[in-house]
């Protein structure tokens, strides 16, 4: 299956909060929807999830409009949304039967994700006398508990320890490698990165970037290095740089403890090596730069 969202646009009262948001993931890949508070994330899967309607522009499953309705869909929304007051289990248990599975298959389901999830213990308890936590992976056995094709993930790890989190990554990477097509946002950049094909920067409301995150890393790459010599020190190191090689690099950024610098000519790395050396500079360090996604969504979105 392929999802296309394209240009989508939303309004709430005269304030356009959308301006044209488009992005596309499919089958067996996870999107990630990356964003500071108030980007526009939430807004564009409750768009996706039919709860608003966007003002224009369209969403497309395998080239055709796409309807919720239609389809199994694990959301876990943002808001979380199941009842305080009712015991875990059998409230999990009514949902999925709502969303057409028999009475066996959605206790059998239940059982299985609240034991997978390592809160069965649980299941005669109501939800509001579990930790935040529990609460949040219970949530998460409602939205599987159904087996669905497209799974929706609203800030799954937001209230998470470690541990948690790590069964978290576990399950997200099972529904990887079962095809599942999978969206969520996060501003955890480190979540992204571990399991994330694709993803999308969303900005006040705008896509800043978007697409597989191996290309988009490369291409922030490009004939960029990292730098660092014994002996002196990175500020004398840039001036070095900034003195003798200009014709070579230029220093893009400088770090605690290396420089980033940028070839002029990508054919000239072992030049500047060799420069180096012949300047009796001791290198300590020099490699191609490989940005993290932290850095990436720093440059593009101006801040963390
Ligand atoms: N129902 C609403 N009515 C009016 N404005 C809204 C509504 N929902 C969202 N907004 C506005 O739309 C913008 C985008 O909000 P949204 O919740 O989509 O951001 P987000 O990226 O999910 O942020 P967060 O990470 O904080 O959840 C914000 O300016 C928000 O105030």
């Amino acid at each position: 299956m392929k999802l296309e969202v394209k240009n989508l646009r939303k309004s709430f009262s005269e304030n356009e909060v959308l301006h044209g948001i488009s992005f596309s993931v499919e089958s067996g890949k996870a999107l990630g929807l990356l964003g500071k508070n108030g980007a526009g994330k939430t807004t564009t899967i409750r768009i996706l999830m039919d709860v608003f309607k966007a003002n224009s522009g369209e969403i497309l499953l395998d080239g055709k409009k796409f309807k919720p309705r239609n389809y199994q869909i694990g959301y876990l929304p943002e808001e979380r949304g199941l009842y305080p007051k009712k015991k875990v289990a059998e409230q999990i248990v009514y949902l999925a039967e709502l969303r057409g599975l028999s009475s066996k298959n959605a206790k059998q389901n239940t059982k299985m994700w609240l034991e997978k999830l390592g809160v069965d213990e649980y299941s005669n308890k109501t939800l509001d006398s579990l930790s935040k936590g529990n609460q949040q992976k219970v949530q998460l056995a409602q939205t599987l508990v159904c087996n669905p094709e497209i799974v929706i993930l609203d800030e799954p790890f937001s209230g998470l320890d470690p541990i948690n989190a790590q069964i978290l990554k576990d399950t997200v990477k099972e529904l990887i490698t079962q095809n599942k097509l999978v969206i969520f946002s996060s501003h955890q950049m480190s979540y992204v990165e571990e399991f994330c094909e694709e993803i999308a920067i969303i900005n006040k409301g705008e896509i800043v970037l978007s697409g597989n995150l191996k290309n988009i890393k490369k291409e922030f790459g490009k004939d960029r290095l990292i730098l660092s010599a014994n002996d002196i020190t990175i500020d004398e190191l840039k001036n070095i740089i900034d003195t003798k090689f200009s014709d070579l690099v230029i220093v893009n950024e400088v770090k605690k403890n290396y420089l980033i610098v940028e070839l002029i000519d990508s054919k000239t790395k072992n030049q500047l090596l060799q420069t180096l050396i012949n300047e009796n500079i001791d290198i300590e360090k020099f490699a191609i730069y490989e940005p993290d996604l932290a850095d990436i969504f720093v440059k593009k979105v101006g801040e963390k």
